[in-house]
């Protein structure tokens, strides 16, 4: 390629929907380099997926001893936060270094600094221009700006998973993904107060409502106050103290606690990457690609949570950042990008996990199918390690016995899943399921019994 670029390619974020195209790039012998405003790994490696199931790790001993108490296991069990934090640490401080390093094997060049386009194919990083023949955008997500008054009062996601000392009296603005998995940390940490403030009828909105009833029964259970139908208007901090105000069909109302964190939803990080000036188009839902993975300017493409594409999963991330580096390499729209079933986990305890279309989704389609709902908490899996609330619910087709989803929640849900997804890519029927040999007991055998 001709010398007036610095680079062939450019890659702009080192998470998970950056990494995997500045390697594949550069190992196919372009001058490729990646850079990013924060130490290298991204989101779910140092401040996501990763660290988190450190903690969840952690208070899973609080929950196990929970479920086995009279059960021949007595143990009284406590959380020390700095440890855990420091547990936590020894992965999310090694892995910038080691994801640089590997980068650098790798032939990419690492770059550090924030990047904003100011031409078609020029940006501009630590007051320097680089001129790169093809970028690959990966910026990731960030809080969803809520419009409420005191709203910079909130911790994000990522204020927590570095807190020094265990949260208290903690509110959650939210009941998605995060306040629900970050409240079952905070509780079994002994948080003396937890609230999930939910605007919606349910948390959890993009999980089979059965399954998210039950584990909102055990959330309250666990002593979290979950409240739906419950707005936040406004937040405000006197001392070390904060107010949250919110409405509810019954009144406004309020509560004092010592954090309140942040929720409810992420946006596309992309406002700062001046995008019109490389006429790359963006909407709501993030950057603009076509089924190739490109954007609205031919030699820049787009993957992860800053595109308009699939779900916000980091192995979403990872399967588009593949599609586009095949793309670049062939130097043409040759490969498609084509979902197969995403399945998805709330890392909650017990985990909600799903996978294919919802029951409504199937209805709205006018497929024909039939539905197996059940609670499990008398099944073998469920009694074997304590857990009280347990079920799943499947869709199977008529006539073709496929699985048009499957939903789990309870002891195993977030393996049992992986499973259902393999099958369902591999267009297995419910026969084909119920003829396989799983070992027994494990709560794969489980779900033969379920389709
Ligand atoms: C708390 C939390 C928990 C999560 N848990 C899970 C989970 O359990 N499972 C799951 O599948 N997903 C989970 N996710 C979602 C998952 O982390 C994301 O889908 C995934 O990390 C997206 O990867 P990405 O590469 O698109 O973006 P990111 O990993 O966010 O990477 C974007 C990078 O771009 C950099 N950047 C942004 N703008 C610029 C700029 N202008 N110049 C230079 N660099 C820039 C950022 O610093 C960042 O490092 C979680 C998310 C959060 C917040
Ligand atoms: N286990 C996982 O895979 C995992 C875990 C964490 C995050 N994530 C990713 O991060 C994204 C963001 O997570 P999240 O939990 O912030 O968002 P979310 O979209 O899952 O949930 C946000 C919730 O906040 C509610 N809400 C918004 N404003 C509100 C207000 N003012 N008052 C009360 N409720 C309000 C919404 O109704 C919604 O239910 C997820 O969508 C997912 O892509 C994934």
């Amino acid at each position: 390629m001709t010398d007036a670029y610095d680079y062939d390619l450019l890659v702009i974020g080192a998470g998970t929907g950056g990494n995997g195209v500045a390697r594949r790039v550069a190992t196919a012998g372009w001058n490729v380099a990646i850079i990013d405003s924060l130490p290298y790994g991204g989101t779910c490696t140092l401040r996501g997926c990763d660290p988190k199931k450190m903690l969840i790790a952690v208070t899973e001993g609080v929950g196990w001893a929970h479920n086995m108490k009279g059960k021949g296991f007595d143990a009284h069990t406590s959380i020390d936060w700095p440890a855990m934090m420091a547990f936590k640490r020894t992965f999310t401080d090694v892995m910038p270094s080691r994801i640089e390093a590997a980068m650098q094997r790798a032939g990419v060049a690492t770059l550090h600094g924030d990047v904003r386009f100011t031409g078609p194919d020029t940006v501009e990083v630590n007051g320097a221009t680089l001129r790169a023949k093809h970028f690959h955008l990966a910026t990731g997500a960030r809080p969803m700006t809520l419009n409420i008054p005191g709203e910079d009062l909130l911790l994000t996601s990522t204020g927590f998973l570095e807190l020094p000392e265990a949260p208290q009296k903690v509110v959650f603005v939210g009941g998605g993904f995060i306040a629900m998995e970050f409240a079952h940390v905070a509780r079994r940490a002994g948080a003396s107060e937890v609230t999930v403030l939910e605007m919606a009828e349910r948390p959890l909105s993009n999980f089979d409502p059965d399954l998210v009833d039950l584990l909102a029964d055990a959330t309250t259970e666990l002593g979290i106050h979950l409240q739906t139908q419950a707005k936040v208007r406004k937040i405000e901090q006197t001392g070390e103290a904060y107010t949250v105000t919110y409405e509810t069909p019954s009144g406004v109302r309020t509560l004092t606690c010592g954090r309140v964190v942040h929720g409810g939803g992420r946006v596309p990080n992309i406002e700062h990457l001046n995008l019109a000036a490389a006429s790359v188009e963006s909407g709501r839902r993030g950057i603009t690609v076509s089924p190739y993975m490109r954007t609205t300017n031919p030699a820049i493409f787009a993957a992860g949570d800053c595109a308009d594409s699939g779900p916000n999963l980091t192995p979403v991330s990872v399967y588009e950042a593949r599609i586009a580096g095949k793309n670049l390499l062939a130097g043409k729209d040759e490969h498609a990008i084509q979902y197969p079933p995403i399945p998805s986990v709330v890392f909650t305890l017990p985990p909600v996990a799903a996978v294919g279309l919802s029951e409504a989704e199937a209805r709205e389609r006018g497929l024909q199918f039939d539905v197996k709902f059940e609670k499990t908490s008398g099944w073998y899996s469920s009694l074997r390690v304590g857990a009280r609330r347990s079920a799943f619910k499947t869709l199977v087709e008529h006539g073709t016995g496929l699985i048009l989803g499957a939903h789990v929640m309870g002891p195993g849900a977030e393996e049992q899943i992986n499973l259902f997804a393999m099958a369902m890519g591999a267009g297995l029927t419910a026969k084909q399921i119920k003829a396989t040999i799983f070992a027994y007991p494990s709560f794969a055998s489980d779900i033969s019994s379920m389709v």
